[in-house]
């Protein structure tokens, strides 16, 4: 039996909001195999970032359990969970946030030196080369296109060989052919280094992933494998439609 990379135990999350509680997450249950790309969709609203921040150890969930690698979450106190974030974990956001006055290379190595680690010239290089962008490594990000400068992000999140690299619409500033680049990337990532990644994305063509998490009202109602974009589309047009 495979163990699950990440681990999900009847995940709560409550928000307090002005005088009304939301529920975000309402007891949601999942395993995630190492070396598996799973997409994590639904309407807006319907908790996707919520379960990747808690998944990620970004944020701790009202109630529930969360074991990433192995480790259970709830056990660390905030020094762990910094560490564990620092050194398991990858992100990749919508916005690249790459400093503008940094060249690529010196962009990827940042959070880790920020870290107090050395970094050699020959891993910032790897991490490039990875990417595709070994030839860029002296540009800033003015001079690289959008995708390019997600690619300088992904990067940057995989210097440290996290065991989960967990992406937030990594592709929702990007135009449709980029956009494909990049996830083509992810999957590249999945299949020729086992590498775990966890994205939430309103884009149909996150078919590429090997499951879909569908979402509503923070509940799990749908896991979907082998999928076509077009069927994703109609599929989550259906949920919208029931919102
Ligand atoms: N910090 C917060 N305080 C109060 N309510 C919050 C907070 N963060 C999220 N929520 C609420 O929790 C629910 C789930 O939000 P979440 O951001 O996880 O949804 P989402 O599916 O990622 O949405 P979108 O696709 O629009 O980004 C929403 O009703 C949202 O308003």
């Amino acid at each position: 039996m495979t163990t699950a990379m990440v681990a999900l135990h009847d995940l709560r999350m409550e928000y307090t909001a002005g005088r009304g509680r939301v529920t975000a997450l309402d007891g949601v249950t999942v395993g995630l195999p190492a070396g598996t790309f799973t997409a994590v969709m639904g309407p807006s609203g319907s908790g996707k970032s919520t379960l990747l921040h808690c998944a990620a150890g970004l944020d701790r969930p009202s109630s529930g359990e969360v074991v990433l690698d192995g480790v259970r979450l709830s056990e660390l106190d905030e020094t762990g969970l910094t560490i564990l974030r620092r050194e398991r974990v990858g992100f990749v956001f919508q916005a690249f946030n790459l400093i503008s006055s940094l060249t690529a290379a010196q962009n990827v190595a940042l959070p880790a030196r920020l870290a107090g680690r050395r970094v050699a010239p020959e891993e910032v290089a790897a991490a490039l080369g990875r990417v595709g962008l070994a030839d860029r490594s002296g540009h800033r990000p003015v001079e690289l296109s959008g995708g390019e400068q997600q690619r300088v992000a992904i990067a940057r999140a995989l210097l440290t060989g996290p065991s989960v690299l967990f992406a937030d619409e990594p592709t929702g500033a990007l135009d449709a052919t980029t956009s494909r680049q990049v996830l083509a990337l992810l999957r590249g990532l999945v299949d020729e280094r086992r590498q775990t990644i966890v994205m939430v994305t309103h884009d149909p063509v996150a078919a590429v992933a090997d499951e879909i998490l569908l979402l509503t009202d923070g509940r799990l109602v749908d896991r979907l494998t082998a999928t076509s974009a077009e069927s994703i589309a109609a599929r989550m047009a259906a949920v919208e439609a029931t919102c």
